[in-house]
């Protein structure tokens, strides 16, 4: 049996729809595999009556199908699902991962990355690897149909998530399919200088790069109190924030020793809605690691 805690992700960051991603310090999905000849999947854990168990509707099942490695396979779920915190990318990179370990496939890390895009396929109709990626490299993640460019980084970080649910699938049809060449000169501007702050380990330079005029206003739209929980956020010293992946997680981007009072502010504007919440105090986090494996 192999276990492998894989993390959850933030995707997008305002300006790199598609491209940028984060892994996450928590929460995470545990994936234990041990070999079978046909794959079986259990799901256990946060939101797990969510989560189909066939294998054709379930991001691990693509993934053990893309491997050719049938397993049978438990999931415990610490990423809810339809989250914006990459649940069901968490799932997809854990099994990656413990599947290529069990049967010593020895894969190449950015090959294992394609492999659990196409269990995103499953659930969003796309195989974008934005959550993928960094689920499984750790760190800072920027995807490109030239390859993965990784970029260790270090920032103070809340992802707050309401008792909302915002399927990816749905907020991929919200998302405009053009823009004008100002909104263009704006993101790739944001996108330009959030990269440099990732670099410089700069919250400042990152929050301001996560400006976004084109996909994020569609988003947060779909979130109750988005604006309310935006502006909390900033006035107890979070440098940016935006629409976590395909919502409805709001992530915070924080200035040294904010995190606790960004938290806070968070949960209390949604609570002024009526939406409760649960805002996870976080940092940049590693990919999905091996943690057990036995040889029985
Ligand atoms: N292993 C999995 N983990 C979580 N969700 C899964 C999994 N496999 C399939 N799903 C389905 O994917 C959807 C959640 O994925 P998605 O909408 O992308 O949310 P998230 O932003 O949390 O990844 C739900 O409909 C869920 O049933
Ligand atoms: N780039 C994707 C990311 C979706 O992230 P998720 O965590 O909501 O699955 C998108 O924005 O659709």
């Amino acid at each position: 049996m192999v276990t492998v805690r894989a993390p959850a992700t933030s995707a997008n960051l305002g300006s790199g729809y598609d491209v940028f991603g984060l892994a996450l310090g928590r929460p995470a999905d545990v994936i234990h595999v041990e070999a079978a000849d046909e794959t079986t999947i259990t799901v256990e854990g946060v939101g797990s009556e969510y989560v189909p168990e066939d294998p054709r509707d379930n991001t691990v099942g693509a993934v053990a199908d893309a491997l050719d490695a049938p397993a049978s396979i438990t999931i415990d779920k610490g990423v809810r699902p339809s989250s914006g915190l990459g649940s069901s990318a968490a799932s997809a990179a854990g099994a990656a991962v413990a599947l290529d370990t069990l049967y010593g496939l020895q894969t190449d890390p950015e090959e294992l990355v394609r492999v659990a895009a196409e269990g995103e396929a499953v659930v969003s109709g796309d195989a974008h690897a934005d959550n993928v990626a960094p689920a499984i490299l750790g760190g800072f993640t920027i995807v490109t149909p030239d390859g993965i460019t990784t970029l260790e980084a270090s920032l103070s970080l809340v992802a707050c998530l309401p008792e909302i649910v915002v399927s990816t699938r749905d907020a991929r049809a919200v998302v405009p399919s053009t823009l004008s060449i100002d909104d263009l000169v704006d993101t790739v501007g944001s996108a330009a200088t959030l990269t440099a702050g990732i670099a410089r380990d700069d919250p400042e330079l990152v929050g301001q790069g996560m400006a976004d005029t084109v996909v994020t206003p569609t988003r947060s739209a779909l979130i109750d109190g988005y604006d309310e929980v935006r502006e909390a956020a900033r006035l107890a010293g979070a440098t940016g924030v935006t629409v976590s992946g395909a919502g409805p997680a709001v992530l915070a981007v924080c200035r040294e020793g904010t995190r606790r009072a960004v938290a806070s502010a968070m949960v209390d504007a949604f609570a002024d809605r009526g939406i409760e919440s649960r805002a996870y105090q976080t940092n940049v986090g590693r990919g999905a690691e091996v943690v057990t494996r036995s040889a029985w």
